[in-house]
């Protein structure tokens, strides 16, 4: 058996907050001492904890406990862990770190989304590492495959469940048959949901990761503000019935895409919003906190990364796997990728998007119904692929699915058909995915 070699000066690590997340980071700090050590080469040290009510962590040694994370982060350290969460202070603590060249390990997404691009210059103007794994499908690897091991190749298209709250409630919603509220206080008891869990369901989380995945894989400065958001609370169980009766799951999706415009110039796609996909699509499958996320490169073809993108523990995984890397890498020196932006391209707007819709309808059940609501799709230049009826006495059900349009058109003939006098009701309109147009 070969012997370890003796481990170096040790690599001294502050972690700010100590919640869901950071508890399990100390945890694992603790457990895995001896293979943390053997794997960076030196002792990975825990020398402090800026949280902000000392008597609540009895998890941690009251000598480590600080709640001053300025100072903590001022004093002798090599690498900041952030797991607070929001943007300040931790913008504010994550600047002062990385322009005085210490390693930062994040898991804050929102800060990402908002400010990368200011905390990239600060690393890359003191050579110091910034690594953020967790930030988007917790435990998943996908960061790091998108940052380096595709570097290489050309990514077209990510697409994919990146929110484990949201993807709790529909998940429930189309299973048990549970409510909302319900199942929104189950997710937020396991951990999964953020501090405020309208940012789950109201789409800004998946929005920041879409972002965050959108600038890595585009090599382009996406920010939150650029991609198009919808949440799920406007999702309805008449939805998920309409998405069940045709064969379709309704998920919270963010998709990312590279366009081509009219004159061959280059541009991006990057929006959240519920869609239907056939339960026959992979991504229909994936139930419960779980995340799953498609990566679609020139010569790679087609990618599939999925497993727990919440709570604590899987978080923490890979927060401990962002701090060897950067530990390791301040033990035998060097540094980890910097901001890749060159690309610069510009961000298309949601109109200008081509997407499909599904609309469900009630309707008169008298001729002519069918070929005036036809009508509607042709002016709007929208093509129809699929139109089922169904006769209910007085009423009908009517239901069309579109090949792919111009969200904008789409979004127009909805709102003209919901004022024909025949229509009586719009009961569900919600965008298709995962199938050919
Ligand atoms: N919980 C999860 O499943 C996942 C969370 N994340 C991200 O990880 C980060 C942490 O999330 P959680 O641990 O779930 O949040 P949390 O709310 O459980 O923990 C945050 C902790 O930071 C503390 N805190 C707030 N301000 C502070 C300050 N100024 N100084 C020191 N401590 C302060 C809070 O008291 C709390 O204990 C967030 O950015 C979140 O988006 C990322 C992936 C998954
Ligand atoms: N609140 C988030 C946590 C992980 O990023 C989620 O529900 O996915
Ligand atoms: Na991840």
């Amino acid at each position: 058996m070969s012997e370890r070699k003796p481990a170096g000066r040790p690599v001294r690590v502050a972690l700010l907050g100590c919640g869901t997340v950071g508890t399990e980071v100390v945890r694992l700090l603790h457990e895995q001492a001896d293979d943390l050590t053997a794997r960076v080469g030196a002792p990975v040290e825990l020398v402090g904890v800026a949280v902000r009510r000392p008597n609540k962590h009895r998890e941690v040694p009251a000598e480590l406990l600080t709640t001053d994370a300025a100072g903590l982060i001022d004093s002798d350290v090599d690498v900041v862990v952030e797991v607070i969460g929001g943007i300040e202070p931790a913008r504010t603590l994550l600047l002062a770190a990385l322009r005085a060249g210490k390693s930062v390990v994040t898991a804050n997404k929102a800060l990402l989304a908002e400010h990368g691009g200011e905390l990239f210059e600060a690393a890359d103007a003191s050579g110091a590492d910034l690594y953020f794994e967790a930030a988007v499908a917790g435990a998943i690897p996908l960061l790091r495959p998108l940052r380096e091991s595709l570097a290489g190749d050309r990514i077209t298209r990510v697409m994919g469940i990146v929110n484990g709250t949201t993807n709790f409630i529909l998940s429930a919603m189309d299973g048990t048959g549970a409510s909302y509220a319900e199942t929104l206080e189950e997710a937020t008891q396991l951990g999964y949901a953020e501090a405020d869990p309208t940012a789950d369901v109201d789409g800004f989380d998946a929005a920041a990761k879409a972002a965050i995945l959108a600038s890595l894989a585009f090599h382009t400065r996406v920010t939150a503000a650029d991609v198009h958001r919808e949440g799920i609370a406007s999702v309805t169980a008449a939805d998920v019935a309409a998405a069940r009766e045709l064969g379709r799951a309704v998920k919270l999706l963010a998709i990312c895409e590279r366009e081509v415009d009219e004159t061959g110039g280059e541009a991006v796609s990057v929006r959240v919003h519920p869609a239907m996909i056939p339960r026959s699509h992979p991504l229909a499958g994936v139930n419960g906190a779980f995340n799953a996320v498609f990566v679609e490169a020139e010569a790679a073809g087609q990618l599939m990364f999925y497993g727990q993108g919440a709570g604590g523990a899987p978080t923490a995984s890979a927060v401990l796997g962002d701090l060897v890397a950067v530990a390791r890498n301040r033990v035998v020196g060097g540094r980890g990728p910097r901001e890749s932006a060159y690309a610069d391209l510009s961000v298309r707007p949601m109109g200008q998007t081509p997407t499909r819709y599904h609309v469900s309808l009630d309707v008169a059940d008298r001729s002519g119904v069918l070929a005036q609501v036809a009508a509607v799709f042709a002016e709007h230049d929208v093509s129809i692929a699929v139109v089922r009826q169904q006769g209910r006495g007085e009423d009908a059900s009517l239901v069309v699915v579109t090949h792919s349009a111009q969200d904008s058109a789409l979004q127009s003939t909805v709102d003209k058909i919901a004022g024909l006098p025949v229509v009586r009701e719009v009961v569900s309109v919600m965008r298709v995915e995962g199938e050919e147009s």
